[in-house]
């Protein structure tokens, strides 16, 4: 297959690499860098020093730049597209792609900042912002426990491929299915971009609960309510409640909750340590998307008539209202609920 990869960052890079084969050539990849100056350094490297340090590109894994305006020509004769920059790309990439007949997949978790002047009064899933702007496109979502570095070393992962479209799931399947990654179809679009948005909030609540100290019952109890929270929200948008057991639910909420190298969590980690939001922002030196969702994620919420308690505890927490041991204080000191719930 012949697929591009948009977004040059962490993850963008490590699926380039995957698809690409090492040390046996796989698939034509071609990964996509929207600054020259990055694309040149990746070139003369053959790494991706500045976001993923330490791991050579394939051999056969071609590198290119260009202004967003040229990816038309450029992606015409693909089989696939991927598109790997944070949600705050996705809009002007997929506007470009807008008349594409090529499949195009992305792989930001997140929600869509509120636009300026748009219907909606809160930011978008993004297919929804796909429907908005490219409503021809046939399109998917590619998500699920994947830290970047583990699938750019061929460490075992598995991944969901979602899209209404059973061609865009074939797509993706045969593009990254192998040996070390296990790529899973689900026709739950709404379901798996959920999963992906809320768990990042949900990162940032447990690192916080760690950073604190608060013990591992109070870990174990903040995943296991947070993905109630995540169910409840996804269901009332319309998705399946089985999904959340799923890889991009229940999988990616366990690995970013827990492991360190989720940058969600260090921002939860950072601010239990009295840095500002600011400071762990700048520290991480990649996006974190649950710091620029929460608050998405509980206008949808609150749209709907849902509670998210720990969601809405952590929006308060990003915007200053609360202290660290205050958001605990407010969890802890709320009435009794019963479960399931
Ligand atoms: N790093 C990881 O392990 C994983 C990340 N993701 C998701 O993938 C998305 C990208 O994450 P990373 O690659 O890790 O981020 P990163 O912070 O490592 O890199 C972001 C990349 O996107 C580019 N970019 C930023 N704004 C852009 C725009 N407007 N248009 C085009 N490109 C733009 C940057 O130049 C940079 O190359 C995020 O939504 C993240 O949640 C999903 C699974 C795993
Ligand atoms: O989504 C991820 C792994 O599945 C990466 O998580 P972070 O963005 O928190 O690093």
């Amino acid at each position: 297959m012949k697929i591009i990869v948009l977004g040059a960052g962490a993850w963008g890079t490590a699926m380039a690499i995957s698809a690409s084969g090492q040390p046996a050539a796989r698939h034509q990849v071609t990964l996509w860098a929207r600054s020259a100056p990055q694309a040149e350094a990746l070139q003369a490297a053959r790494e991706n020093a500045r976001y993923l340090p330490g791991i050579a590109l394939p051999v056969a894994l071609a590198v290119q730049s260009g202004p967003p305006e040229a990816l038309p020509a450029l992606t015409a004769g693909a089989d696939l597209l991927i598109i790997a920059s944070p949600m705050a790309g996705l809009r002007g990439l997929l506007a470009q792609l807008r008349d594409s007949a090529v499949p195009v997949a992305w792989l930001c978790k997140g929600f869509e900042a509120p636009q300026a002047g748009a219907a909606a009064a809160f930011g978008l899933m993004a297919h929804e912002v796909r429907a908005q702007v490219a409503p021809a496109l046939r399109s998917g979502v590619l998500s699920g426990p994947s830290f970047a570095q583990e699938v750019a070393r061929g460490q075992p992962s598995a991944l969901v491929a979602a899209s209404e479209h059973a061609a865009v799931r074939d797509a993706l399947v045969d593009a990254f299915h192998g040996p070390t990654l296990r790529v899973y179809a689900n026709d739950d679009i709404v379901g798996v971009e959920v999963g992906g948005a809320v768990k990042n909030v949900l990162s940032i609540a447990t690192g916080l609960c760690d950073g604190l100290n608060l013990g591992l019952n109070a870990r174990a109890a903040l995943i296991t309510r947070g993905l109630a929270e995540m169910t409840r929200l996804g269901v009332a948008l319309g998705a399946r409640a089985d999904t959340f057991m799923g890889l991009s639910g229940l999988g990616d909420l366990v690995l970013t909750a827990t492991g360190d190298l989720s940058r969600n969590r260090q921002v939860g980690l950072l601010l239990a340590q009295g840095r500002t939001l600011q400071q762990a922002v700048d520290s991480l030196g990649h996006v974190a998307e649950g710091v620029y969702c929460a608050r998405t994620v509980v206008q949808r919420a609150q749209s709907l008539g849902l509670e998210m308690p720990i969601s809405q505890s952590v929006v308060a927490l990003l915007d200053g209202r609360l202290k660290p041991a205050d958001a605990v204080a407010a969890l802890m000191g709320r009435g009794p609920v019963a479960e399931p719930g």
